[in-house]
């Protein structure tokens, strides 16, 4: 058995740094707590976590001084295409825009040829541009972006939307989506042989964690002349559990649902007669 152990970066404060941890929780991973160590061992997992800033990460990886790390997608697209992409984890999900004051007579992409463009996200906002045959002069900041149009520093800003209330509070309007974005696991190029090992048991209990984050169990009672449509409007895992109920003429279904399909179904089982729909929620999904 391999005394290697994984190192894994993840954000040390911010927005990804709850839900990486919690992702690695409902994976069976717990790590001793103390962020301020900057790097702390799992208890039952080999594997060792450094607190990193989600900028610094995609260097980090290039030089495969951490083999794997939880970082925003947009981050890997700004400065780390040579960075191998892995699973996506379903949270921090947001967008890279560019926007205008709300006053701007916006049509197209070309009104934007020749102004000034305020972002921390430069190499992603000159692809986009190039690719739309624009030049603008980027005013490269690091925070408070959308600020740049009211104190005069910029025409328009290119930044992380999300629910689009901060535009909104600073008079702007989003008028590209550049991309969209969610966490990901981020492998580094140099990772041993060995190490690659751990990272694939860790990839099978990511993928298990994130299987049944999006879906339901679900129970419920059925007349048994009504069981052929019911059954028609559970799509489950494979077939559902079906089993006679002590009451003649009535069946219990069991199975897995979408959580998305869950309330699109949900009428349309109770018309055609089910009752006592219970739904519970799954921890772990081997599929
Ligand atoms: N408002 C938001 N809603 C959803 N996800 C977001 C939002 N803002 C940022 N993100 C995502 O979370 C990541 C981390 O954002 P955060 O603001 O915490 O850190 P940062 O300032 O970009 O990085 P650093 O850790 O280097 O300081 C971003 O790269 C993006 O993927
Ligand atoms: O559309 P919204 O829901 O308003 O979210 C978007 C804002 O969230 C992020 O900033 P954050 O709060 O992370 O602050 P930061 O600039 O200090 O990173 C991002 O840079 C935007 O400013
Ligand atoms: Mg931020």
């Amino acid at each position: 058995m391999s005394q290697q152990k994984l190192r894994i970066a993840v954000q040390k404060s911010g927005r990804l740094f709850e839900d990486s941890i919690k992702v690695l929780k409902d994976a069976g991973i717990s790590i001793d707590n103390g962020k301020e160590q900057l790097k702390a061992s799992s208890r039952n997992f080999p594997l060792e976590v450094m607190y990193l800033r989600n900028g610094d990460i995609p260097q980090y990886l290039r030089d495969g001084v951490v083999d794997v790390a939880i970082i925003g997608e947009n981050v890997l697209i700004e400065k780390g295409k040579d960075i191998i992409r892995g699973e996506k984890l379903g949270f921090s999900k947001c967008k890279v825009s560019l926007a205008v004051p709300k006053s701007f007579k916006y049509n197209s992409i070309n009104d934007l040829d020749g102004l000034k463009i305020a972002t921390s996200y430069p190499n992603t906002v000159k692809d986009y541009l190039q690719e739309k045959g624009i030049s603008a002069d980027l005013h490269i900041i690091n925070g408070s972006v959308e600020i740049a149009p009211n104190i005069g520093l910029a025409d328009a800003i290119c930044d992380i939307v999300s629910s689009g209330s901060t535009l909104f509070k600073n008079g702007l309007k989003e008028v590209e989506v550049m991309l969209k974005s969610e966490a990901v696991l981020a492998i580094s190029p140099k990772i041993s042989e060995e190490r690659k090992q751990i990272l694939e048991k860790l990839q099978f209990r990511l993928k298990s964690v994130l299987n049944a984050r999006t879906s339901k169990y679900i129970l419920l009672n059925a007349p048994d002349d009504k069981l052929e449509k019911i059954i028609s409007l559970l799509p489950g895992m494979r077939s559902p559990t079906v089993l006679p109920l002590a009451e003649k003429g009535w069946s219990s279904i069991h199975t897995v649902i979408n959580e998305d399909r869950f309330w699109e179904v949900l009428d349309e089982l109770k018309s055609n007669g089910a009752e006592g729909i219970l739904v519970a929620p799954i921890e772990t999904m081997v599929l």
